[in-house]
């Protein structure tokens, strides 16, 4: 049997997994599938035959379970979970004897009611009365007995009106009927369901679900139930599998099962990355959430009250900046801005400012406001709005509408003695890169430039990269966007180049990281990791003036990706002695609880060792 993940810690009261009886009814025993395919696609039976007589046929061979365990005991309703093409029919249809294992053995206690592939068993010809004295045979019915239970099927599967239409003319929830009918009018002792409730509507589903549970209460029926629905499952059973890929990834309690993979389940990485992160699911220990905090806002213009409320000095603050929400790029920019005295940076809508940033600007003493963008970024109704609810506030708009362009005036509005002697060249989409950078970029206070587009450079900000006030250009984009040709000036003035680009984001978030400790001498001070959602950054926009306060490192993470998840395992593993908190920006939906927990168990394994 594949090893009980303990899940407690999930707040699950069942810490072992109990049968109803210690009968096995099903005993799948290192149980592999291996399917034949043709490698070439045939286009006729007659290539297909000419290709078998001269022996050309070429197969390859594609394992759709590897190596499965389990047992399922008398009276259990056993659910199996996951994602599409995981194995989940191969193994019914292996339980039901349809199929031969390659590889293993199935013991089956008792006789068995499948209910596996919609419309097996049926005659979509033949009429809906035809088709129950049919598919009863096939299930070893006698006729008198499905004469005498005629009536009950029919009931229970509400088709009374339809009898006599061919079946073809059903819909697949009305075939769903007929074959649960049939099946359950027996007391099978061992009743397989796939698919079929599935199809059926919710009155029907409810009706199954209390014909299961009457067999299971009267007459201890074993169940087997494939669904994709993660409540049903939790629902009905008391013990479920997880299969992904052909192999079980955790079984135990269902309530434990369905709770790991309603957070865990669709997600990609390696096999190694699974198991790590398995590994630390099958701890019992419970992490303590000191060392976590979490800044997400109902919208992301609300995260950045938050945040400048946790900023010390921030509610204090005489001057803000007010970034386009919706432009990542640009708010990029706020941030570079923001640097030169640490002015806290709101967001607004477009059209108009959100209220609780229109709230939190009245509340304050503003005495500048700085508006990054021209009326096709911001309206001039928000400027309005602004001149009413802070009328002592000098209102200075940086009036330009790409980003390029705001990147560029927006440098030479702040004083060439205020930014640093780096800076950095990157393009629009970069935004991941950037993030990473922000902790450094922040503290040296380097401007943001854009390209125009790929490949190409304004002339102004090209003269302003190589006039002397750079000692070094940081360039985030790789050979696609920043060719060789276009950094030839740099080049002739003698302005060194670090390139930076990863195979993926996660991989740019290394090399970045990486850099910045190589350069900065910062890696013995107490720091906090700050986790940024890589595919929905939009908590983590106004997030330099704290990366600065609170020595922060930037890590950017794909929750859904297991290699991403534990790429960062990785690292605060490795930072574990200067690591104070791991903050989190972003709301459930970007880091679930079990996403923070297993990082947090992570840290506190790392800090035990
Ligand atoms: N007869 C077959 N020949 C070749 N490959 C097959 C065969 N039957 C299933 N497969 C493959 O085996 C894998 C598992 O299929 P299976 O139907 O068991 O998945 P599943 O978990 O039930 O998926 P779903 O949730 O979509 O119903 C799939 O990749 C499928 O294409």
């Amino acid at each position: 049997m594949p090893e009980v993940v303990n899940t407690s810690f999930l707040g699950s009261s069942i810490e072992e997994v109990e049968s109803s009886s210690e009968e096995v009814m099903v005993k799948v025993d290192h149980v592999s599938m291996v399917f034949n395919m043709a490698n070439e696609t045939m286009n006729n039976l007659k290539e297909y035959a000419i290709a078998l007589a001269r022996r050309e046929l070429r197969f390859k061979e594609f394992r759709a379970l590897d190596d499965i365990s389990l047992e399922v005991c008398k009276g259990d309703v056993f659910g199996i979970l996951g994602t599409n093409g995981s194995g989940k029919s191969t193994l019914l249809k292996i339980i039901a004897g349809v199929l031969e294992p390659s590889e293993g053995t199935c013991t089956i206690n008792g006789n068995i009611a499948p209910l596996i592939e919609l419309g097996a068993g049926f005659d979509m010809e033949l009429t809906a009365r035809e088709n129950i004295y049919l598919n009863g045979a096939l299930l070893g019915y006698s006729k008198s007995f499905i004469e005498d239970h005629f009536d009950e099927i029919v009931e229970f599967a509400e088709i009374e009106k339809f009898l006599d239409m061919p079946l073809k003319n059903y819909s697949s929830g009305m075939v769903a009927r007929i074959a649960f009918a049939i099946a359950t009018v027996i007391v099978p002792d061992i009743l397989i369901v796939d698919e079929v409730l599935s199809v059926g509507d919710f009155m029907f589903q409810q009706k199954c679900e209390r014909r299961i549970q009457t067999l299971i209460k009267e007459h201890q029926v074993t169940v087997l139930i494939v669904s994709h629905d993660n409540n049903q499952v939790e629902r009905l059973c008391n013990k479920a599998v997880w299969i992904e890929k052909g192999h079980v990834r955790i079984d135990g309690t269902a309530q434990d099962v369905c709770q790991v993979y309603r957070v865990l389940g669709g997600h990609i990485g390696s096999a190694e990355s699974e198991e790590r992160i398995f590994e630390l699911l099958r701890d019992p220990s419970i992490p303590c959430d000191e060392l976590v905090e979490t800044f997400a806002g109902e919208t992301r213009y609300a995260t950045p009250v938050n945040l400048l409320e946790s900023l010390e000095g921030g509610e204090r603050s005489g001057s803000i900046i007010l970034a386009p929400g919706e432009n990542h790029a640009v708010c990029m920019l706020a941030n570079a801005y923001s640097s030169l005295n640490e002015m806290p940076v709101l967001l607004t809508r477009p059209d108009r400012l959100p209220d609780i940033v229109d709230q939190k600007i009245r509340q304050m003493q503003i005495s500048s406001i700085t508006v990054l963008g021209g009326s096709d970024l911001i309206s001039d109704a928000v400027v309005k709005r602004l001149e009413v609810i802070s009328p002592a506030a000098t209102i200075t708009r940086i009036d330009q509408n790409s980003e390029e362009r705001l990147a560029y005036a927006l440098f030479k509005h702040g004083e060439s003695e205020w930014w640093g002697r780096k800076a950095i060249l990157t393009y629009q989409e970069g935004i991941g890169d950037i993030l990473c950078f922000m902790p450094y970029s922040y503290r040296n206070r380097m401007p943001l430039f854009f390209s125009v587009s790929r490949g190409v450079i304004g002339e102004d900000v090209l003269k302003s990269l190589v006039s002397g006030s750079f000692d070094e250009v940081l360039l985030l984009g790789g050979e696609d966007v920043f060719p060789a040709e276009c950094l030839a000036p740099f080049e002739k003035a003698g302005i060194p180049i670090t390139r930076f680009c990863g195979k993926d984001p996660f991989d740019a978030n290394n090399i970045i990281t990486s850099w910045v400790e190589a350069r900065d001498n910062t890696t013995d001070q107490s720091f906090e990791a700050f986790f940024v959602s890589i595919w929905n950054p939009s908590d983590a926009l106004a997030m330099g003036p704290l990366t600065k306060q609170r020595n922060a490192t930037v890590l950017v993470e794909d929750a859904q990706n297991l290699d991403s998840i534990t790429n960062n395992f990785s690292y605060i593993e490795a930072k574990k002695d200067t690591l104070s908190k791991v903050v989190f920006f972003g709301d459930s939906t970007q880091f679930s609880d079990l996403d923070k927990m297993l990082l947090l168990k992570d840290l506190q394994r790392s800090l035990r060792s």
